[in-house]
């Protein structure tokens, strides 16, 4: 029993918002749609030109969608695609769009299952729906292809395919699924598909037959980062709908979309940074979001991403990364792959994984630097050529506590590391 159960809200009471700050969070959460899309009227009209002859039931051409992350590629697609199947229902001809997410449905099969699924969602009765037609496994692909292709000459109309993070369909399977999509048409009597590809990496197309590319990018657009007054106005026309009316600083808008456009023009970002100042200015019960708050935000979001980065990496890569918390420890501000090295081996040693070569470590010391979780420079050694030397700048606590989640970096196990032996041998 706490001194909070009595009252109507119980435990909960004091955690929840006194709505000071937020009129509606939603608005500011990755899931929220946008109607109003501020600086992104020439892509859009680029899109709705090339989709229009959908409307007329005729094939539009497909389109591959090209921008670094955040600038407004699924937005933009999506309001687009409402628009054309809100239209086309009015006119009479059947548009659909069927949105994938290809870091998740990223196999043949799965493509085209969930095309056929979505189809039949959108035509079914109720009833309908409980029979899942196709099984998202175990099918033979030809099946697959073949009922999805009965399907789209029952329904008729264009179906407009959206493959978003199309780079990572390619990389898991190759670029049989665009083969077969971009040659479907020929196989269909009385219904249209075409495909839009989005990506913030271009480098897949190097894995694409030069047949499938050139029909996958009929046409192409890309996406420019936005710069911070563009930023500026996606915040203030999101921060409208999302916050109490004075309760944010005059500076908060600014601040964040200057952090924001200081990386890479992110609206994701920019939209993160306000809601995240906000909940931390609610969560101290101010009256306002302030610039401090910014500040904080920022902070906060860093650390979370290196978390859930670090939490990610592959075991190797994690004892690397322990091996240089362990020289830390051992007082040494700066260390060189050589040490990392040594430590690496007494690690990997207790924790019962195979060694790697010290050029394989470089390679992983150079990828946790691209990750920005370690820091490196080149330095001369004069006639003994030139090493790599590293260092952290965050705080390595939070290092330590997400790399003891890993079973097996587990305390008990890295408690048999003899550090008193290791720091005899640096001297
Ligand atoms: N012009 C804009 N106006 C309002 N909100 C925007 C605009 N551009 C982007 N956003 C918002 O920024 C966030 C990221 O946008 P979106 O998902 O469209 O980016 P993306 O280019 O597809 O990124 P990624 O490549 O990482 O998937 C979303 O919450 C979106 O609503």
């Amino acid at each position: 029993m706490s001194e909070n159960d009595d009252q109507p809200l119980g435990l909960f009471q004091k955690f929840l918002s006194n709505n000071r700050i937020f009129k509606n969070r939603e608005v500011l959460r990755h899931s929220y749609r946008p109607q109003i899309l501020p600086h992104r009227r020439p892509q859009i009209d680029a899109i709705a030109s090339i989709l229009a002859p959908a409307i007329k039931d005729e094939t539009p051409s497909n389109i591959l969608i090209y921008g670094k992350t955040g600038t407004g590629k699924t937005a933009c697609v999506r309001y687009v695609g409402s628009e054309l199947e809100k239209v086309g229902a009015g006119v009479g001809t059947g548009c659909r769009v069927v949105h994938l997410n290809c870091e998740v449905i990223d196999t043949q099969y799965r493509v085209l299952a969930q095309i056929a699924k979505s189809l039949e969602d959108l035509d079914a009765t109720p009833s309908d729906r409980a029979r899942a037609h196709i099984p998202m496994t175990g099918w033979p692909t030809d099946q697959v292809y073949t009922e999805l292709k009965n399907q789209l000459e029952a329904t008729g109309g264009v179906l407009v395919i959206v493959l978003d993070e199309i780079d990572k369909l390619v990389k898991k399977s190759g670029d049989e699924t665009l083969y077969n999509l971009t040659r479907i048409n020929a196989d269909l009597q009385g219904a249209k598909v075409s495909i839009i590809g989005i990506s913030n990496d271009l480098r897949f197309t190097d894995f694409l037959d030069p047949r499938v590319l050139s029909s996958l990018s009929e046409e192409e657009i890309v996406f420019p980062p936005y710069n911070a007054p563009q930023l500026c106005d996606i915040l203030a026309q999101r921060a409208e709908m999302a916050f109490v009316e004075g309760s944010l600083e005059e500076g908060v808008i600014p601040l964040c979309a200057a952090f924001a456009a200081q990386e890479h023009g992110d609206a994701r970002r920019a939209l993160d940074l306000l809601r995240v100042s906000g909940e931390l200015a609610d969560r101290e019960n101010a009256e306002q979001a302030k610039e401090k708050h910014v500040r904080m935000a920022l902070d906060k979001i860093e650390t979370d991403s290196m978390i859930e980065c670090i939490s990610t990496l592959p075991t190797q890569s994690k004892v690397v990364l322990y091996s240089m918390l362990l020289l830390e420890e051992m007082d040494k501000k700066i260390f060189t792959s050589g040490e990392v090295t040594r430590v690496y081996r007494e690690v990997s040693r207790i924790v019962n994984i195979d060694p790697l070569t010290h050029r394989r470590i470089t390679d992983l010391i150079s990828e946790l630097n691209m990750l920005g979780v370690i820091n490196t420079r080149v330095v001369s050694k004069g006639r003994y050529g030139r090493t790599k030397e590293m260092w952290f700048d965050s705080n390595t606590k939070k290092i330590q506590e997400v790399l003891a989640k890993d079973p097996r970096l587990s305390e008990e196990r890295l408690a048999q590391v003899d550090l008193n032996r290791l720091k005899a041998s640096f001297r």
